[in-house]
């Protein structure tokens, strides 16, 4: 017999409805208070959400038609705002209430049985394995007695459960470990016979790059636990992605997919971290913070933050300071170009040269402003050289066509070869100075990265090496034109500007 196609289903943890089956692609699903989600909260519009599986993306999309917020993943929707749900995520229809998980099956997925139901004992969502998983470059442990809960209190690892027993900042060897204050494990204990789910969260990037071999890792985290004498969900991000804090993919992972589908109120937890942007003498002698990446992780996720100090000793909150770089506060509106007169699209035939920070959205621009506009492309990454870059910028002025550059072109040296192209060819020559800054390069080379781009991520050290060649271009080099591109924000999907909006660096 041949396996049915895999289909689409709306999930709902156990005591909720039967599972929901999406309907084909193209058709739109309208989901809120009513028999079908068996939801009678009168906060849930009859018609809060409607959810349709796009035909040509075959991305699930969710319009909020109701008043109050539903969620979709991590994005809080607002009336007639959408955003898309993956397979794994979960849709809370109200006020972070009624989760709906989608899940793709062959087969509907079990019922749950119905709240109260006499004849079979309350069914949660399976548990989890217990032990060690890898999900891509996310490690997961859950320790042998872990329970789902409400609430959590999440932890940052290392300067925060534990320090070096050498007093160095690195560890020495997988011994070189000891518990940071001695009322830790009580206090955990403590936590955890309160009804909170007991979390790590670390970034271990030394195992993805190799330095570290996952079982040592491994090894040494299960006699923090042992000592600790509490049982915790440890979530490793050993690469750079969406997983790394202050990016919240653990975070999203732990409550979405590891709680046994039991909706995590954020305002009854709390994340405690040492990465707090802490200055020097914070404290009488203390070295300022190495970063502030664990605050920034506890702000984008708006979570109640404290430091190991302020959290296990009670100190008072100490000062700190938020990175110069704050990808909430920038603006969207403004002018496409300095002088804004422009123009972008030239009169006549010509060489547009770009020059910024790679991933300061220089081809993005370049894109849906000249080439849409019949500019020839030409890039350096997908031709192989500048030599074919100047070729291709010939071959068109030759047509009676226009030509535009998208490469870094830091210097006068890199910018002249098609200065000369231009000349020899009797046209003018511009150029577009992209002016994005170092910290918002590398904030959208993260976030290129966190949303999955074939382009591959670009090192610190390219973005620096571009900082020590820049020399802004001048008329003198021979442009007839210089205009400057301020970076604007805009995004098509609600989703990627929830996750723009967020800290990516610590
Ligand atoms: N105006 C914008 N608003 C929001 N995100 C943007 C914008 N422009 C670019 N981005 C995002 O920033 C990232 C980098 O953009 P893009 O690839 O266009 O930069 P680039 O300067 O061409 O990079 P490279 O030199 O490395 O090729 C991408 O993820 C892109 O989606």
């Amino acid at each position: 017999m041949a396996t049915p196609e895999p289909t689409l289903w709306l999930h709902s943890p156990p005591g909720g409805p039967p599972p929901i089956p999406l309907p084909p692609a193209g058709r739109t699903l309208v989901l809120g208070r009513g028999p079908l989600t068996r939801v009678t909260d009168r906060k849930c519009s009859r018609n809060q959400v409607e959810v349709c599986l796009d035909p040509t993306s075959e991305v699930v999309m969710v319009t909020q038609r109701g008043v109050n917020p539903s969620t979709a993943g991590s994005t809080r929707l607002s009336p007639g705002s959408q955003a898309q749900l993956a397979v794994g995520e979960t849709l809370l229809l109200v006020n972070g209430q009624h989760p709906l998980t989608l899940l793709r099956t062959s087969e509907p997925p079990q019922p749950s049985p119905p709240q109260g139901a006499p004849s079979e004992p309350r069914k949660k969502r399976p548990r989890g394995p217990e032990g060690w998983q890898k999900l891509g470059s996310l490690l997961v442990f859950t320790a042998p007695g872990v329970r789902a809960q409400e609430k959590v209190a999440a932890f940052d690892l290392d300067g925060t459960l534990i320090t070096t027993r050498s007093g160095k900042v690195f560890p020495t060897s997988p011994e070189d470990w000891r518990i940071l204050f001695p009322g830790i494990p009580k206090r955990l204990q403590e936590l955890e016979a309160d009804g909170y789910k007991l979390l790590i969260f670390t970034n271990q990037m030394g195992i993805g790059r190799g330095r570290l071999q996952p079982q040592v890792f491994q090894s040494k985290m299960e006699s923090v636990l042992e000592t600790l004498g509490a049982p915790f969900q440890v979530l490793v991000a050993t690469g750079s992605g969406i997983y790394r804090k202050p990016a919240t993919g653990m975070w999203d992972h732990a409550c979405e997919q590891a709680n046994e589908g039991v909706p995590v109120s954020l305002a009854d937890s709390f994340y405690v971290g040492d990465a707090a942007g802490r200055p020097a003498n914070w404290a009488p002698g203390r070295k300022k913070d190495f970063s502030c990446g664990d605050r920034l992780f506890a702000l984008n996720l708006g979570l109640r933050f404290s430091t190991p100090e302020e959290f296990f000793l009670n100190w008072t909150p100490s000062r700190f300071t938020l990175p110069d770089f704050d990808p909430r506060s920038l603006s969207p509106t403004g002018p496409l170009c300095l002088p804004p007169a422009g123009p972008l699209v030239g009169p006549g035939p010509e060489i547009i040269v770009a020059v910024g920070f790679p991933a300061a959205g220089k081809s993005t621009f370049l894109q849906e402003h000249l080439v849409a506009a019949g500019y020839v492309y030409a890039n350096r990454d997908t031709l192989g050289s500048w030599q074919k870059c100047v070729a291709v910028c010939a071959e068109a002025l030759k047509a009676g066509g226009r030509a535009v550059v998208d490469n870094t072109n830091p210097d006068p040296a890199s910018r002249a070869r098609y200065i000369s192209c231009a000349k020899e060819a009797g046209v003018p020559c511009r150029c577009f100075h992209f002016t994005a800054s170092l910290d918002l390069a590398r904030h959208n080379n993260r976030f290129r990265e966190m949303t999955g781009s074939p382009h591959p991520a670009v090192s610190d050290m390219v973005m620096f090496s571009y900082r020590k060649q820049f020399v802004a271009p001048s008329l003198a080099e021979g442009f007839s034109q210089i205009l400057e591109i301020p970076f604007r924000p805009r995004f098509s999907n609600p989703r990627h500007e929830a996750l723009y909006r967020q800290f990516s660096e610590g």
